[in-house]
Parts: C-alpha cells; sequence; structure tokens
C-alpha cells in the first residue's frame, strides 16, 4: 500500500472515542478507528467496547490474541486514521529479504556476527535472493493454496521455472548447463548442493506443509529417473516440458500392497511386440492428481522395470483425502492396461531396484532440508510468543518449564542444522558412487533423527501455544499445521524406523573384522 499521511492525535484526543458508534484504538502508536468494524470484528463488539481497551492504548490485548500480519491486509490497513504525537512505533517489520533477528530463527551462518565453513559470500548474495522470491512470488499463493486445496498456481509454476528453480531442485548437474539461476545471481557452475539447501529452506518456512509438496515435489522426485536412465530421444521431449512448467511429472512407486518394501510391488508391466501393457494400481502420489507423467515402478517377467507413463485414458488419477492440504495433489492412480512404447523404459529391465534406490538419498536429503527449514519456524514462532503473552502477569518466558521446552527445541535444530551441513558438504566433494556408498546409511540416520526431533518439537510447540495451536487460523496457526503435518516427513521418502534400521546395517557391515571391546 503507497504511504499514506496520516494526522498526529494526543492520547487525550483517541480517549474521547470510547462509545458505540464511536470507537477508536491505539495499537502500536497508530490510531484506528474501528466505529464501523467493531459490528464486523470476528472477535465479537463487546471486547472492543470494554473499558480497557475503547480509546485506550490496546497494544499489549491486541498482540496477545492477534498474528500481526492481522494489520498488514489492507481491509484492517485502511482502519488506521493517525499516529500518535511523538510516539514511534516499537514493533519494527523486516524487508522480505532480511533475515530475522530472533535468536535461532536463522541457521547461525545468516544471524548477524557469526561465522561458518561452509557458505561463501556467493551461497549468502543467492540466498537473499531466494529469500526476496519465496516471499514475493511465492508466499502469497502458499497461503492462498494451503486453505483453498486447490493446485499451485501456474503464474507461480511460470516464474519458478523462468528462475530455474525446478532445475536446480534437482541438485548440480548437466541438467543446469545453459540455464540463467534466479535471474542471473549465479552461474550453473558455482551452483552446489549448498545453493540447492539454500532452495530448499527458503520453500518451506511458511507453514503450509502441502503446499511445500505442492511446489511439485513430484519433478523434484520424478524426474531424476528420466534424467539419468532415460534414452536421449525421451529425455529431449520430457525434460524440457518438465522443467519449463509446461507438464507435471510424479513419482509413482508405492502401492496399497507395498510401501517402503518396494520389492512387493504389484504393478505389471507385460511386453507386446514394441509396447509395455501396464496394470496395476498406486497409492500416496505426491501430485498425481495434475501429473501428466507418471515415472512407474513396475514388475515384468525379466524382474523390475521401471517406466515412464504419459497420462491417457487408460491411466486414472482420483484425489486421497489427507491430513494435509489437497494443494499437494495426493492421488491414487490406476493403470488399466496402459500401453506405452518400450522406448519409454527408464534403465534396465530387470534392474528397475536400481533405478529406484538411485535417488533415495537425495530424496532424503531434500526432506531433511524442507523439514528442518520449518522446525525452525516452529522454534521462532515460539521464542515470539513466550515473550509476547502475558499469563498470571508475566510473559510465559519467565516460567522456568516453558524455558526448559525451549532448551530442547533450540538444541534439536541447532544439532539437525550441523548434521545436515557436514552431509551437505561430503555430498559437495564425493562422487555419486562415493555418496552411494558412504551417505545412504548417515542420511537415513539424519532423517531418522530431524523427523523424530520434529515432532518432538511439534508437542512441545503444542504446549507452548495451548488452545492457540489446535485452531487453524489465528495466533498458533503455523505450529498447528506443523503439529499435523510433521508425521509426513517421518513416513515420505522411508519409513522413519526403517532408515534408523538402515543406517545401522550400513554401518554393521562395514565393521572391521579385527577389533574387539
Ligand atoms: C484494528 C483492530 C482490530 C482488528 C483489525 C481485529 C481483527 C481481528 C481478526 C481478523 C480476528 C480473527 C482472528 C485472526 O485472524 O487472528 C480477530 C479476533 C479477535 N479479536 Fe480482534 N481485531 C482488532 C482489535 C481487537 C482488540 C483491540 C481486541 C481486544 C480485546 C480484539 C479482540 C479479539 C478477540 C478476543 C478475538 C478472537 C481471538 C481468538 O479466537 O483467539 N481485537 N480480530
Amino acid at each position: 500500500m503507497a504511504n499514506r499521511e496520516f494526522k498526529s492525535y494526543t492520547a487525550e484526543e483517541v480517549a474521547k472515542h470510547n462509545r458505540e458508534g464511536d470507537v477508536w484504538v491505539i495499537i502500536d502508536s497508530k490510531v484506528y478507528d474501528i466505529s464501523r468494524f467493531a459490528d464486523l470484528h470476528p472477535g465479537g463488539t463487546g471486547v472492543l467496547l470494554t473499558e480497557s481497551i475503547a480509546g485506550r492504548d490496546a497494544t499489549q490485548a491486541f498482540y496477545g490474541l492477534h498474528r500481526q500480519e492481522v494489520l498488514l491486509r489492507p481491509q484492517y490497513a485502511r482502519l488506521q486514521i493517525g499516529t500518535i504525537t511523538d510516539e514511534e512505533p516499537t514493533i519494527r517489520l523486516l524487508a522480505v529479504e532480511e533475515p530475522s533477528r530472533v535468536p535461532y530463527a536463522e541457521p547461525s551462518w545468516l544471524a548477524a556476527g557469526y561465522y561458518n565453513p561452509y557458505y561463501t559470500d556467493n551461497h549468502k548474495k543467492f540466498q537473499r535472493a531466494m529469500r526476496k522470491f519465496a516471499m514475493e512470488v511465492v508466499y502469497p499463493d502458499a497461503m492462498k493454496c494451503e486453505e483453498n486445496g486447490k493446485r499451485i498456481s501456474q503464474e507461480v509454476v511460470d516464474k519458478l521455472c523462468e528462475m530455474n528453480i525446478p532445475a536446480m531442485r534437482l541438485g548440480p548437474g548437466k541438467h543446469l548447463k545453459g540455464r540463467t539461476l534466479l535471474g542471473g545471481v549465479i552461474t550453473p557452475e558455482e551452483f552446489d548442493h549448498f545453493h540447492e539447501l539454500i532452495v530448499n529452506f527458503e520453500l518451506s518456512r511458511f507453514g503450509t506443509r502441502g503446499y511445500v509438496d505442492a511446489l511439485l515435489a513430484g519433478e523434484v522426485i520424478g524426474l531424476p529417473p528420466v534424467l539419468n536412465y532415460g534414452s536421449p530421444e525421451l529425455q529431449a521431449k520430457v525434460v524440457p516440458e518438465v522443467l519449463s512448467g509446461k507438464k507435471f511429472i510424479c513419482l509413482a512407486i508405492s502401492e496399497a500392497f507395498a510401501g517402503s518394501d518396494v520389492a512387493g510391488l504389484q504393478t505389471v508391466a507385460v511386453r507386446e511386440g514394441d509396447e509395455w501393457v501396464i496394470t496395476g494400481t498406486k497409492k500416496w502420489i505426491t501430485n498425481g492428481v495434475f501429473a501428466d507423467y507418471f515415472t512407474v515402478g513396475c514388475r515384468s517377467k525379466d524382474g523390475y522395470v521401471v517406466i515412464l507413463v504419459p497420462r491417457s485414458d487408460n491411466v486414472s488419477t482420483k484425489a486421497i483425502k489427507t491430513a494435509y492440504s489437497s494443494t499437494a495433489g495426493t492421488a491414487y492412480v490406476t493403470f488399466e492396461k496402459a500401453r506405452v512404447p518400450v522406448t519409454n523404459t527408464l534403465g534396465k529391465v530387470g534392474q528397475g531396484l536400481q533405478v529406484i534406490l538411485s535417488n533415495f538419498n537425495h530424496e532424503r536429503w531434500m526432506i531433511v532440508c524442507t523439514s528442518l527449514s520449518a522446525q525452525r519456524m516452529v522454534v521462532e514462532e515460539c521464542l515470539k510468543w513466550v515473550n509476547q503473552r502475558i499469563v498470571f502477569g508475566k510473559p510465559l518466558s519467565s516460567q522456568p518449564v516453558v524455558r526448559a521446552k525451549l532448551a530442547n527445541m533450540i538444541a534439536r535444530v541447532e544439532a539437525g542444522q550441523n548434521w545436515l551441513e557436514s552431509i551437505t558438504h561430503q555430498m559437495n566433494n564425493m562422487t555419486y558412487e562415493e555418496q552411494s556408498d558412504k551417505l545412504a546409511g548417515q542420511i537415513g540416520l539424519l532423517k531418522q533423527f530431524i523427523t523424530r526431533t520434529g515432532r518432538e518439537t511439534a508437542e512441545d510447540a503444542t504446549q507452548i501455544f495451548g488452545g492457540r495451536s489446535i485452531t487453524a487460523s489465528g495466533m498458533g496457526k503455523l505450529v498447528e499445521n506443523y503439529h499435523r503435518t510433521s508425521p509426513y516427513d517421518a513416513i515420505l521418502g522411508g519409513q522413519e524406523d526403517v532408515l534408523g534400521d538402515l543406517g545401522v546395517r550400513q554401518a554393521i557391515k562395514k565393521m572391521p573384522r579385527n577389533v574387539k571391546v
């Protein structure tokens, strides 16, 4: 909104407007005329007419009951008629790309006065541009779609693709060659896994978990098998369509019959001449509702095979009602004798499991990034809330039991961040083969750690926000979203216990024979 010229009032002048039909209040040195709004106020008229509110400074009462963004909504911002003489606002809003000043709200490499071993000025420049883009372009759509459950808007998809963000989410590699990244802030040659980490973090800090998956998560996991195992002709057709946002793709592996045990798949591919004929069902398929391509894991008479299946009359998708927003497009997919040319085979017949498994480390690492970013956002929410919420006449932060919860929350998110950055540094320096050998177990253990700590933090945050954390709107809405959806991260991309076990099995496998206690 353009800056308006406001009249200046004294507190005494405001105090005269304290009755029905003529009510003003002061909130953080700004004067609001709420005479006509009072009847429409979602919290009721009566609360605004009480002696301690009408004509008074209602700052403390207001921030105990509303998120600060309420006053930024145009319909409420326009209720402001003036400011208080010689007073300045105490609440300063951040510029979109400005890091939060709340302790632990940002990873330490972004906090003023701290040092780090991994991120360069190039990463810092990239992070600022990415946050600006995320806040200006993605955030408004995230808020809207998380609530109405509709697909990410095509306008946002087009802008994401113009910035080559979907391409960057696949990590460094040949697919970035010749692309202008984030309007040219960095070059494809400079792009590394820390840049990719930044992209994931910046897209996941709005408290809109369904929308995090709506943001083309299907592409992040469904396109790599095409890029790594598809024929050059298939790649030449499909990769540009998907990375330009004209077509959508998803990964269709899990079934009602088989989840983490991918070897139990029952979808069947039968060879008939130059075609595969595919029959079966897939469940929990992220972005499946609006996908044009499905990267499908199948059984065949010669073993497992992965096939790229375009949407056709023989492929149908049905939305699954889940605990998070339907904006993610989670689908039940049915293949009824879907016919696909054999040239759509990804990798060798019989080696399908290898194709499926080859992308798991990257997917799990990506989930760790997005999950940790959301966990940090919850820590920030709680630190702000304990500071502003007054109970029994004192801020919530004066309660030792509340501070003990915060100590655990902070320790968890910092431990996770440090482990993640250490693994990301390894990814930057290892070949793909080295990563498969040395990092699969670690990433499994890290994901188990992050998703467990995430749920503990969700529980603690719920206790801190109390009743506000069980409503999907108002003060605790971000905590409510996180509490409801944090189990997703513990399931998607590999169930938590299975991943912990993978980490330990890998360690046992590498135990030297010549050691004893
Ligand atoms: C310009 C002034 C105000 C505006 C624009 C406003 C707006 C709103 C809105 C949009 C809500 C719905 C909940 C949300 O979205 O956060 C709400 C709820 C509420 N408001 Fe206000 N409000 C104002 C002033 C006040 C004041 C001064 C009080 C002081 C007592 C108050 C008390 C409440 C209460 C008790 C609720 C219900 C909260 C809940 O359900 O947890 N409001 N208000």
